[in-house]
């Protein structure tokens, strides 16, 4: 996916990415602090949101070729079973029990499947919105904070999962966090928001290891003395 010359003004705020290459088959970490424009950059991608300028090439990917998962997901008020079951019936395919059984198994929501989802943890409701995007095998998936509320245990879980759909499948990621750690582990391609500016895009390990850019440098520098 590729941007040009993007401006978008929600409310007060406006979003400016002058230029966004987002490379097919790679793991792209967005970050920035709050209110930069992530997720409003991210509704961009996803088509929610249309420019106010400026030009987005999706270069063939159709609208069901995209998802985007968040961290307070919107779930159905049925069972944790029929929250996966339902979007895959709305394409027209009709899933069995054993489709879905090794989704929910591997992220121990299986002995859960008849419970009512708006009973989950938090932590619970974000791997079944993950479990819901990437059952749908789209080519493009957003996960915006999405593993904010896991355990250690369960964001390396879903770390080595994206990785596995990336590999057999070239799925691009986009993956947005405050989670520096995690971007480091995950991204390929970094690219940080400040102030509703796009003001820098680059390979991961260099940007976070070895950046001249002032911004993202002092950003870098609050997000690590945070967390000591
Ligand atoms: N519909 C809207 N109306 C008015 N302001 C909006 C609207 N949507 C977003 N904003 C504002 O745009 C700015 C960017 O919001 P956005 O959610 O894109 O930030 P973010 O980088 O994802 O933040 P965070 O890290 O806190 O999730 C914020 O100041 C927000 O209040």
């Amino acid at each position: 996916m590729k941007m040009t010359d993007i401006e978008k003004q929600v409310g007060d705020f406006r979003l400016r990415i002058p230029q966004l290459q987002l490379e097919d088959g790679c793991i792209h970490g967005l970050i920035g602090g709050n209110g930069c424009g992530k997720t409003t950059l991210a509704k961009l991608m996803m088509g929610i949101l249309t420019p106010d300028s400026g030009r987005i090439d999706r270069e063939g990917l159709t609208g069901r070729e995209i998802t985007m998962t968040s961290q307070r997901p919107y779930l159905m008020h049925t069972s944790v079973y029929e929250n996966v079951v339902y979007p895959l019936k709305l394409r027209g395919e009709k899933p069995e029990e054993s489709d879905i059984r090794p989704w929910l198994t591997r992220c121990g929501l299986w002995k859960k499947k008849d419970q009512y989802a708006g009973s989950l943890s938090g932590g619970e409701r974000q791997k079944l919105s993950m479990i819901r995007a990437m059952i749908l095998k789209p080519k493009f998936i957003i996960v915006d904070e999405t593993l904010s509320n896991l355990d250690p245990d369960s964001v390396k879980l879903f770390e080595q999962w994206i990785r596995e759909i990336q590999e057999q499948s070239a799925v691009t990621w986009v993956l947005i966090s405050h989670q520096l750690s995690h971007i480091y582990r995950m991204s390929d391609q970094i690219h940080f928001l400040s102030q509703g500016e796009l003001v820098v895009s680059g390979p991961a390990r260099e940007l976070l290891k070895n950046c001249g850019e002032e911004r993202l440098r002092a950003f870098l520098d609050r997000e690590s003395l945070d967390r000591t």
